[in-house]
């Protein structure tokens, strides 16, 4: 093995013995495929004009023509309609005639009410209808946002006082009402017009602690903040 590496390597590694010489690769083929013939195909039959197999084989065809030692591969036989698997049948398409309930109903399925109309199952349960009201021009959200930053006086105290629920009820007249939330006592007469569930709901707490009545109809609204302006006492009970 060395020395055969050896003999590809130039001087000075080459052994002293071994020519200095390339050596040269010669491929013989047996006496059978030599073909002078530059026309001729490998196998040497000039005659070999049978096209090759279109579409290509399978591998099963491949192995098929191989056993049979046959160096060009069959053409694979083209199947008639008759030898080809029959297509799948049809689907049949439910027929609608317009006024007549579709098939849906009979597979317990909703009949869809007029063409474009949703399906029963996906239409939303009405909502609650709203009982806010519409408030005078200039009574907005913002505009009571407004009125509390303006530095009006909104309380009509001097000062924050201890309120009993005797005190409280003598405030209970359109002009002059006080009522109770969380323990705190407001002046809501400057907040009447800008209540978006009308006057009339509001003076339902008017002279009176309304916190079950405000938390029943709207918890989620910030009373604190809203009328922080209006705040004039402390509910304490009867001395
Ligand atoms: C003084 C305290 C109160 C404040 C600050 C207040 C504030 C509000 C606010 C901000 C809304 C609009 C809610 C929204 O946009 O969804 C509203 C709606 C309403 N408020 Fe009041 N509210 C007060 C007291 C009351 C009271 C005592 C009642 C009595 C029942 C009442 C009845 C309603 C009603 C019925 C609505 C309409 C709800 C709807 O959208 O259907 N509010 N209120």
């Amino acid at each position: 093995m060395a020395s055969y590496i050896r003999s590809w390597l130039p001087s000075p590694w080459a052994a002293a013995d071994q020519p200095l010489s390339t050596p040269t690769i010669v491929a013989e083929l047996p006496e059978s495929e030599v073909d002078d013939d530059d026309t001729a195909t490998i196998r040497g039959d000039d005659d070999d004009d049978e096209p090759p197999a279109f579409p290509s084989l399978n591998s099963a065809q491949r192995a098929d023509s191989s056993s049979q030692n046959t160096a060009v591969p069959a053409v694979p036989r083209i199947l008639s309609d008759s030898d080809r698997m029959p297509p799948p049948p049809m689907p049949t398409l439910p027929t609608r005639t317009p006024g007549v309930p579709s098939m849906s109903t009979s597979l317990g399925v909703p009949a869809i009410r007029g063409s474009l109309a949703p399906p029963l199952s996906t239409t939303k349960a009405p909502a609650k209808k709203s009982r806010k009201v519409a408030l005078a021009p200039g009574h907005g959200p913002l505009d009571w946002a407004n009125l509390k930053k303006s530095g009006q006086d909104l309380r009509g105290v001097d000062s924050i006082q201890r309120i009993t629920p005797s005190e409280l009820k003598r405030h209970n007249k359109k002009d002059d009402v006080w009522s109770a939330f969380n323990g705190k006592v407001y002046n809501i007469t400057w907040y009447l017009p800008y209540h978006p569930g009308g006057e009339k709901e509001l003076l339902r707490v008017a002279g009176r602690d309304g916190t079950k009545l405000f938390s029943s109809t709207h918890g989620w609204v910030n009373a604190d903040y809203m009328l922080d302006e209006c705040l004039v006492g402390f509910l304490v009970p009867e001395p």
